[in-house]
């Protein structure tokens, strides 16, 4: 035991000073690349924190979790970030790809919002001015990202004609596409309290509103196609928002805009990147190009937003707002 944290810190201190013979050494000799220093800190996070490239490739192939957090909730990845050390950046953020495409150890197990137990969805929600939770105090939906849902609006109404929101939520998003007076705008909503409040509201007497009451997943059928798609659900996976995407080809009509809520490992900003990547690659290889348009968002998220709320579901400053269309009409 003292002898494996022994070899811990000098794999540490390899790290720290750049000493790739050294450190390929101590891995061979079995010191362990996933060792956290009394700092909280592993190799791989020192070899990225000071930009020894070559090391934090020895590392990666070696095994050490380029996901592990510091006890400021940061990656390696963000220590490179951070530090301006690209070459180590990229290193750290190709392990970070591959290793989510194959194993998608974070985002696909977590829901938006952050992880928990029982179906949200035979929850009870309560609604205020400025949220709606969920019986956990988790937040659904929060005022501050109004300009957010104004901008993802404007996105997929640019072409107007038919108009697919999921999610209602606080109806933001739904508000904001009405201003472009689509030729017909549906709204998917599968919670019960939602939905009756989506009623008491009068959103079923607006003449070019279609509401369709249940999951998604359920209602396919009853969709046609689009010109504009906007999806922002709550209490699923990433692998529900991948299932979407395998629909778009036959939901999102030639020419036609598809975005969604942006949310993905919103606690951290290496997650996040490494996250926006793989997204726009399925979308990739479904024929989909992606821009992510940089919108800041550290002026409307002050500490008191979330008084109340159980977790921060968002800590970035900036919010990539995902734009994607057809490839060929794209060129
Ligand atoms: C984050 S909120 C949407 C907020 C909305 N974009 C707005 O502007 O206010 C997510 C909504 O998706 C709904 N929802 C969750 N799972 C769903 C599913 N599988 N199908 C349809 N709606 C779902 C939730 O009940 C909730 O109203």
């Amino acid at each position: 035991m003292a002898d494996m944290e022994t070899e811990g810190e000098q794999l540490c201190e390899a790290a720290r000073n750049g000493d790739v013979a050294k450190a390929k050494a101590l891995i061979e000799s079995g010191a362990d690349v996933s060792f956290f220093d009394s700092d909280g800190l592993t190799p791989l996070m020192h070899a990225a924190k000071l930009g020894h490239t070559d090391l934090v490739k020895a590392f990666l192939e070696a095994g050490a979790p380029w996901n592990a957090l510091s006890p400021s909730n940061q990656s390696a990845g963000d220590f490179a970030m951070d530090s301006g050390h690209q070459e180590a950046y990229e290193a750290l953020l190709n392990a970070g790809i591959q290793a989510e495409l194959i194993l998608g150890t974070i985002a696909r197990k977590t829901k938006k919002n952050g992880d928990f137990e029982g179906d949200y969805l035979e929850d009870r929600v309560t609604f205020s001015e400025d949220k709606l939770m969920d019986s956990d105090s988790k937040a659904v939906m929060m005022a501050w990202e109004k300009p957010l849902m104004e901008a993802h609006a404007k996105a997929v109404c640019s072409g107007v004609g038919n108009v697919l929101n999921v999610g209602f939520g606080m109806g933001l998003v739904d508000t904001a596409i009405q201003q472009y007076g689509p030729a017909t705008h549906t709204i998917v909503e599968a919670h019960p309290e939602v939905y009756a409040r989506m009623l008491r509201t009068g959103w079923d007497k607006k003449d070019n509103v279609k509401i369709i009451f249940g999951r998604w997943q359920d209602v396919l059928s009853q969709l046609e196609s689009y010109d504009g798609i906007f999806f922002d659900t709550y209490g699923e996976y990433y692998e529900d928002l991948r299932e979407f995407h395998q629909h778009l080809p036959k939901l999102l009509k030639p020419g036609g805009i598809y975005s969604f809520f942006n949310g993905l490992c919103g606690g951290n900003a290496f997650f996040h990147v490494v996250y926006c990547h793989l997204v726009s690659l399925e979308l990739e290889n479904l024929g989909y190009s992606t821009q992510l348009i940089p919108l800041p968002v550290k002026d409307c998220l002050g500490e008191e937003v979330w008084r109340g709320v159980s977790q921060k579901y968002w800590q970035l400053d900036t919010y990539y707002l995902p734009v994607c269309q057809s490839i060929e009409e794209s060129e």
